[in-house]
C-alpha cells in the first residue's frame, strides 16, 4: 500500500472554520408537515439544531409542527429533546453536552400545531402563525399527502410569494413511483408554485463525498483529460445494504430496489460522474448539465438488468454467524412476492464523451457489507513490453470514489515489485477524509435544509432531472407490472445473484469485490 503523504491531523478546520464565510439563512419559519413522524424525530430535528449550533440560523428564526397526534407543546419539547440525545449528543462514541443557549433560543421559538393535512382550517391556523413571515414547508410526510397539502397550500394563499417574502416547499421521496406519476406529480406542484419554489429532495445529495465529486472532477487538472471514453473503459456504481427491509415491508413491497434506489440516488450518482462542466455553480448550471446527461441515457434493456431477492442465509462465519431470514420471511411481505431486493443494470451515455463506456449499476439489501462507491475502471496498458518478463498481467487502474461509511478516493496501479526480477504489484493510493478534514455533528440534512432556506437549489431536482431518472428505469418498471422481468435469489449476507456477475462476465468484465 502506498500512502499518498502524511496526515495533518492538527491542522484540520473545526467546524466553526468549516461553516466560516457563510452568513445565518434569513428570518423565516420551518414548517414541518408530518412533524410528529420518524423522520422529524431521527434527522429532520438534529439537523436545525447542528444548524443553530453552527450560527447559521437566523436570531429570528422559528419552527412549526403540524401532525394530528395529540400533543402539547411541552410533549413536543420533550421529544425534541430526545431526538437531540439519541441523534447528536450520543452519536458514535462521542457524547456531547447540549449547548444550553442554542437550546433554549430554539425551543422557545417552535411550536405545535394539531390538524389534519386535509383539513382547510389547519392552514388557516398555520397561515396566523406566518403572516409576513418567509416560511418553507417541509413535506416530512407519506408520499400520498404531496399533492394534497401543495393544493392546500395554493388554495389558502400560504404558497404566495409577495411583498419580498419568500415561500418555499421541500418535498420528500419518493417523488412519483413511475414516469406517468412523476409527471402527473410536477403538474399539479406546478399549479400552486413555481419551479423556483420547489425543492426535491435526495438526500445523497446531501453527503459531502457525493459533492465532492464535482470538486474533484473539476478543481484538479490531472483527471479531466483522462475523463472520457479514449480512457475509461467502464464504471461501476455501487451501493450495498447489509440491512433488510427491517419494519418498511408494506412499502418495500411497493417498492423494490429499482424505484427505490435507482432513478433517484444512483442517477446522482452517474450524473455527477457523466456530466460536462458547468459553467457556475448557480443551480440551473448544474442542472441542465445533468438533464443532458440524462438525456443521453438510453432507456435500460431487460437483456441488461437483472432483479433480485434474498433468501435466508446468514451473516458472519463460526460460532459468530448470526441467520437472516429470507425477504418473503420478514414482516408485510407476500408468500410469493415478486419484489426485487437487489437490482444490477448495464447502461450506456450515447455523447461524445461516453459512447461506449458501459456503466454498470448495481444496488440491494441484505448484501456481505455496506459499502456505496463508484468505480472508474480505465483501460488497459499495452503489454507488449512485458512479454519476455515473468510479468503476466497488468493489474487495472481504477480510481474508487468512496461515498460510504468512510469517504475518499483509491487509485489502483501496477508498481515494480522490488529485486533484480521485472516482476510488478498491484498497489493502492488512499487518500482518508477523516485524516484531513474534521467532520462536525452531521445528519446530511444539513446543508439541504440551509440551501434551501438561503434559496439554493442546486442540490435540489429540478422536474425535468426527476422525469430523466425515471424515464431510463421505466421499461425494468413495465416489465415488472407486467409479470416479464425474472427474478433471481441470492442468500443473504453475501454478494448478490450469481446472475449479476454475468451480466458483466459476458464482456470480460468481473465487479470489483464488495468485501475487498
Ligand atoms: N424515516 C426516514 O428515515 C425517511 C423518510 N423519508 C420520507 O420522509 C417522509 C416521512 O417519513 P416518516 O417520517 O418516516 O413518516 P411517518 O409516517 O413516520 O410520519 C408522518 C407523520 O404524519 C402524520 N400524519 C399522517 N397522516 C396525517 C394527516 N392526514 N394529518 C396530519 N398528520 C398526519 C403521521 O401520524 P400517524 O403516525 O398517526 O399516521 C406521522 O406522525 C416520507 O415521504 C418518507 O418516504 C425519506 C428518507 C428517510
Ligand atoms: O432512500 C433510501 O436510502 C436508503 C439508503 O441511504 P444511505 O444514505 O444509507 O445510503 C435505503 O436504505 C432506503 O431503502 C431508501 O429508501
Amino acid at each position: 500500500m502506498v500512502e499518498v503523504l502524511a496526515t495533518a491531523k492538527s491542522s484540520l478546520p473545526t467546524t466553526k472554520e468549516q461553516t466560516q464565510g457563510l452568513e445565518p439563512a434569513p428570518p423565516g419559519t420551518f414548517v414541518i408537515f408530518g412533524g410528529g413522524g420518524d423522520l422529524t424525530r431521527r434527522l429532520l430535528m438534529p439537523a436545525l439544531y447542528n444548524l443553530a449550533c453552527s450560527g447559521l440560523l437566523n436570531e429570528d428564526f422559528s419552527i412549526v409542527i403540524v401532525d394530528w397526534a395529540e400533543l402539547s407543546d411541552e410533549d413536543l419539547i420533550t421529544q425534541f429533546r430526545a431526538s437531540i440525545d439519541d441523534f447528536v449528543n450520543k452519536r458514535g462514541t462521542t457524547a456531547t453536552e447540549l449547548q444550553h443557549q442554542v437550546w433554549e433560543r430554539l425551543t422557545a421559538n417552535t411550536s405545535y400545531l394539531r390538524g389534519s393535512f386535509e383539513d382547510a382550517a389547519t392552514y388557516h391556523a398555520l397561515g396566523e402563525r406566518i403572516s409576513g413571515r418567509n416560511a418553507v414547508f417541509y413535506l416530512a410526510v407519506a408520499a400520498r399527502f404531496f399533492g394534497t397539502i401543495v393544493d392546500n397550500l395554493g388554495e389558502s394563499g400560504l404558497a404566495r410569494e409577495e411583498n419580498g417574502v419568500t415561500r418555499r416547499v421541500i418535498i420528500e421521496k419518493p417523488f412519483g413511483s413511475d414516469l406517468a406519476s412523476a409527471r402527473a406529480l410536477n403538474v399539479r406542484l406546478q399549479r400552486s408554485l413555481d419551479e423556483t419554489q420547489i425543492y426535491r429532495i435526495d438526500h445523497y445529495l446531501g453527503k459531502e463525498t457525493v459533492q465532492n465529486i464535482l470538486a474533484l472532477r473539476f478543481s484538479n487538472g490531472i483527471f479531466e483529460p483522462l475523463w472520457n471514453r479514449q480512457n475509461i473503459d467502464h464504471v461501476q456504481i455501487t451501493a450495498a445494504e447489509t440491512v433488510g427491509v427491517e419494519k418498511r415491508g408494506r412499502f418495500y413491497e411497493q417498492t423494490g430496489a429499482t424505484r427505490d434506489m435507482v432513478p433517484n440516488h444512483l442517477m446522482q450518482l452517474l450524473t455527477m460522474v457523466g456530466m460536462e462542466a458547468p459553467t457556475s455553480f448557480d443551480a440551473d448550471a448544474v442542472r441542465d448539465e445533468k438533464a443532458k446527461v440524462l438525456a443521453a441515457v438510453q432507456p435500460v434493456k431487460m437483456e441488461d438488468m437483472v432483479r433480485g431477492q434474498y433468501v435466508s442465509g446468514s451473516f458472519g462465519v463460526g460460532d459468530e454467524a448470526e441467520a437472516l431470514r429470507g425477504y418473503r420471511e420478514e414482516q408485510d411481505i407476500a408468500l410469493g412476492s415478486q419484489t426485487e431486493t437487489y437490482v444490477a443494470m448495464k447502461l450506456g451515455i450515447d455523447n461524445w464523451r461516453w459512447a461506449g463506456v458501459p456503466f454498470y449499476l448495481r444496488t440491494g439489501k441484505r448484501l456481505r457489507v455496506r459499502k456505496t462507491e463508484i468505480a472508474i475502471h480505465f483501460k488497459q496498458a499495452p503489454f507488449a513490453l512485458f512479454r519476455d518478463t515473468p510479468v503476466d498481467k497488468l493489474t487495472p487502474n481504477i480510481l474508487v470514489l468512496h461515498i460510504q461509511p468512510t469517504e475518499g478516493v483509491t487509485l489502483q496501479f501496477s508498481a515494480k515489485v522490488p529485486g533484480p526480477a521485472v516482476r510488478l504489484g498491484g498497489v493502492r493510493m488512499k487518500f482518508d477524509y477523516s485524516d484531513w478534514f474534521s467532520d462536525g455533528p452531521s445528519t446530511g440534512y444539513e446543508t439541504l435544509i440551509y440551501d434551501c432556506l438561503i434559496g439554493d437549489q442546486t442540490l435540489f431536482q429540478r422536474a425535468d432531472n426527476i422525469e430523466g431518472g425515471w424515464r431510463i428505469v421505466q421499461p425494468a418498471l413495465s416489465a415488472a407490472a407486467g409479470d416479464h422481468a425474472p427474478l433471481s435469489f441470492y442468500p443473504a449476507g453475501l454478494d448478490g445473484p450469481r446472475d449479476a456477475d454475468e451480466l458483466l462476465a459476458r464482456t470480460g468484465r468481473r465487479w470489483l469485490e464488495l468485501s475487498r
